[in-house]
């Protein structure tokens, strides 16, 4: 099956070579040919380039895309899509003044949504949890990683991940599984969260590893959560069972996380909303991308990665929406998009390119999605017509979406 899009006003990120990602001044160039042809065989990208330079083929297929953009699709590296029930009573508790902090203590936030997701059956949360992936590939998205960690127990950590499996199987969009067993220390461990570590590394781990049920290893290195020396601990075994790390760091507090992340040669250091210098400089020229989740500042009304500070100093940044039930209960990445250039001071560029190929790195799909090069999957985003591609960040709370194409297929809604 050969698909031709044809008469396209722009096709964005264009990559003739291959790369892994782009950091610091690199991530001001967003690659793109005005006025270009695309041609898709099968699942995959076959050729691109400008109209002048077009000899006519055999299609199945013609798109015309007149006025109108194409773009790889989004790459969402860190969500929680998996999950039961959802938190808008915490929501509303925020409202009247509560603090984060404080609803989890008392039993509310993280464990609040694995008491639910004990409760629920495989089957119930697959059907809740394919209702939120259908949400985000209609809004763009065309490879995401998905985190356990609201089960925390053995059993309900492994029905989150076998969900994640299902849904790896039934539908077109890339999907990759990580174990964060390490979110919440269970309230019957509350006494003895070396006992629940313990258990992780002896049973869970090892089980998952054998069972092939996650490629990556996360923590909550957070204050009050998993301290470094916790975190070591898990990446540790993690590693040792091939489960590469990606962890949560520097959300409310800097104790070290990063540092920890880079020792275990993390794929991404995920949250960064406080960062110290030592932090920034500890980034530079390793190989972990750091990962902004504006939605989650956003919603929580904490500080936004200090986007501008990190690229300047020519470190690499992805982001991604850290969709889950409370803290960023949105999978929505145009909006993560238009928030990152709002409130983070990010072009739409370094935005675009964060949300592409630098996302596609920190899931390790670089290879196979988050730019438009000849032989990755034909993962693609038709816009509505639009002036620019600054228009996308622009119009926030919309989206300029006009059709989705995973693996050269077009995605009804
Ligand atoms: N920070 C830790 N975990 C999630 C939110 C957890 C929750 O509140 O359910 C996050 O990435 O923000
Ligand atoms: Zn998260």
């Amino acid at each position: 099956m050969v698909t031709l899009f044809k008469n396209i006003k722009e096709l964005v990120q264009v990559r003739t070579e291959p790369i892994s990602f782009v950091s610091g001044i690199q991530m001001k160039e967003l690659p793109t040919l005005k006025n270009a042809y695309l041609v898709v065989e099968d699942d995959r990208i076959l050729d691109f380039g400008l109209m002048d330079h077009f000899s006519p083929i055999q299609a199945d297929k013609i798109i015309d895309a007149t006025g109108k953009m194409v773009l790889p699709t989004w790459c969402d590296s860190h969500t929680h899509i998996v999950y039961a029930g959802n938190r808008e009573g915490e929501f509303v508790d925020r409202i009247n003044g509560m603090s984060y902090e404080e609803i989890a203590n008392k039993g509310g936030g993280i464990l609040n949504s694995a008491k639910k997701l004990q409760k629920t059956t495989e089957d119930d949360l697959y059907a809740q949890s394919k209702v939120r992936l259908e949400e985000i590939i209609q809004l763009g998205t065309g490879a995401v990683e998905i985190k356990s960690g609201y089960g925390l127990t053995e059993a309900s950590e492994l029905k989150m991940l076998r969900v994640t499996q299902r849904l790896k199987e039934h539908y077109p969009i890339e999907i990759k599984a990580t174990f964060l067993g390490a979110h919440a220390v269970p309230s019957q461990y509350k006494n003895n969260k070396g006992a629940y570590l313990q258990m992780l590394i002896d049973e869970v781990i090892p089980k998952i590893a054998s069972e092939r049920l996650a490629e990556y290893i996360d923590v909550f290195c957070e204050t009050g959560y998993f301290s470094v020396a916790d975190t070591e601990l898990i990446l540790k075994a993690g590693r040792k069972h091939g489960l590469t790390p990606k962890i949560h760091v520097n959300q409310f507090t800097a104790i070290g996380g990063i540092q920890a992340g880079i020792k275990y040669q993390a794929l991404s250091v995920d949250h960064l909303e406080e960062m110290r210098d030592e932090d920034i400089d500890a980034l530079k020229n390793t190989n972990t991308m750091p990962v902004a989740l504006p939605g989650c500042s956003y919603f929580l009304g904490i500080p936004y990665t200090p986007a501008r500070k990190m690229i300047d100093a020519g470190l690499p940044l992805a982001l991604a929406t850290d969709y889950n039930p409370g803290s960023a209960p949105s999978g929505n990445m145009n909006f993560v998009i238009s928030t990152a250039c709002i409130k983070m001071k990010m072009t739409p560029e370094e935005a675009i390119n964060a949300a592409t190929i630098n996302g596609a790195y920190a899931m390790g799909l670089e290879k196979e999605v988050g730019s438009i090069t000849v032989g990755k999957k034909a993962n693609l985003l038709l816009t509505k017509p639009m002036s620019s591609y600054a228009f996308i960040p622009y119009t926030f709370g919309d989206h300029q979406i006009e059709k989705v194409y995973l693996q050269g297929k077009e995605i009804n809604p």
